[in-house]
């Protein structure tokens, strides 16, 4: 049989499917999203935020939308509240007042990869909003350093993401498997793939356990993300989205931090390449990471057991019959010490934020009672 293609969409006898379903779309978001709808509001994904504007797909029309990032009526200094890459915004197509289109709300986020803006400052910068998968990149051709695929799991995890682990440049390596085998070690529960962009090798299976979810890739720079990204992305979706751009020129390069169509299924968010992460807030994150260790003080006699020296201390017992490297012990400690010294500056954090409210509270009080006795307010608000 035969039908022109416009028939053929006319005749189909399934609903259209909804664009955003590509996006990532699920009765979940459909759900949390049902009082925006009775608002005349529609759901759009962040696929990119850039200098106060961010790039939304939504379900009407092939392509993207620009709109600004800022939303709600009150601004908000709180990164940990701002648009990101992956959230699923409420915009509002067309307000009353004629100006452009606006995010007025997010949906609650599934997941939210965070880690500290920098070594010094106790910021949080949120790298991805609602992936269901964390690809942590780490290539072959390096010197193996666990510590750091350790910490870089443990901000995997701690983004309720299921992280994976994925060796590149496999290509560059003889003998892959131990070093497969050694990187497994240090990642309990995480699947491990090896990968090389260059010939091509195993990036079937990869696809494939990307497909249908939305992934954030992380991993230190050159580890080879870009060239794994333009690998899985692959010719026919970079011409896609160069039609779609509304000047036709199209774009050739891969924006960093952009949320991905792959050609197998699911999105991907790319990250730019991580010097060194700080953890955030990533104690959860950290007992995943050595959930071997986590099991086995379990058993310990005390429970509040450091796993130093302490008498019937069954991890050390571990360690001593060798069940357990000294390695891994040492780097769970290592980064549970760094996870508290970040806490710890959190709170003082909150606690100058705290002190900053109260003050002008007290301001404020001042200037209603200078008001109630008849004197002008000193300043406005
Ligand atoms: N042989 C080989 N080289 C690769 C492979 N993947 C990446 N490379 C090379 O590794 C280098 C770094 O790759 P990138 O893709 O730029 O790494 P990145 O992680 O994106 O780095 P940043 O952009 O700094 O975050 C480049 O010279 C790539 O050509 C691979 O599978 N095999
Ligand atoms: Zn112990």
């Amino acid at each position: 049989m035969h039908f022109p293609t416009t028939e053929h969409r006319t005749l189909d006898a399934h609903a259209p499917e909804n664009p955003l379903t590509r996006y990532g779309w699920d009765e979940g978001f459909a759900a949390d999203f049902a009082p925006y709808s009775a608002r005349g509001l529609v759901p759009a994904r962040v696929v990119r935020v850039d200098r106060g504007r961010c790039e939304v797909a939504t379900a009407d029309g092939g392509g993207t939308t620009t709109v600004p990032a800022s939303f709600g009526a009150v601004s908000t200094h709180d990164p940990l509240r701002r648009v990101c890459t992956g959230d699923w915004a409420a915009l509002d197509p067309r307000p009353a007042d004629g100006a452009g289109a606006s995010v007025e709300a997010l949906l609650p986020r599934r997941t939210a990869f965070v880690r500290s803006a920098s070594s010094k400052r106790s910021d949080a910068q949120v790298m991805a909003a609602n992936a269901d998968l964390a690809v942590v990149a780490v290539s072959l051709s390096d010197d193996p350093d666990t510590g750091r695929l350790e910490r870089f799991l443990a901000l995997a995890w701690e983004s309720g993401a299921q992280p994976l682990l994925v060796l590149t440049k496999s290509d560059l390596v003889a003998d892959a498997h131990h070093l497969v085998a050694d990187a497994a070690e240090a990642a309990p529960g995480v699947p491990v793939f090896a990968v090389s962009s260059e010939t091509g090798e195993g990036l079937d299976v990869l696809t494939a356990a990307l497909a249908g979810s939305t992934a954030v890739l992380i991993g230190r720079s050159g580890a080879g993300k870009s060239t794994l990204v333009n690998a899985l992305v692959g010719e026919e979706v970079q011409q896609v989205q160069a039609t779609r751009d509304a000047d036709g020129k199209g774009r050739h390069t891969t924006t960093r931090r952009e949320l991905l169509l792959l050609p197998g299924g699911g999105a991907l968010i790319d990250t730019p390449g991580l010097r060194g992460v700080g953890l955030w807030e990533a104690g959860a994150g950290v007992e995943q990471v050595f959930s071997e260790i986590v099991e086995l003080a379990g058993d310990c006699r005390f429970h509040d057991c450091g796993h130093v020296a302490e008498p019937g201390c069954v991890v050390l017992a571990a360690v001593e019959e060798g069940v357990l490297p000294q390695r891994r012990l040492d780097s769970y400690r290592k980064l549970l010490r760094e996870n508290a010294r970040i806490a710890a500056r959190t709170d003082a954090r909150l606690r100058a934020e705290q002190r900053r409210v109260w003050k002008q509270r007290t301001a404020l009080g001042r200037e209603i009672q200078e008001r109630k006795r008849g004197g002008s307010p000193r300043r406005e608000r």
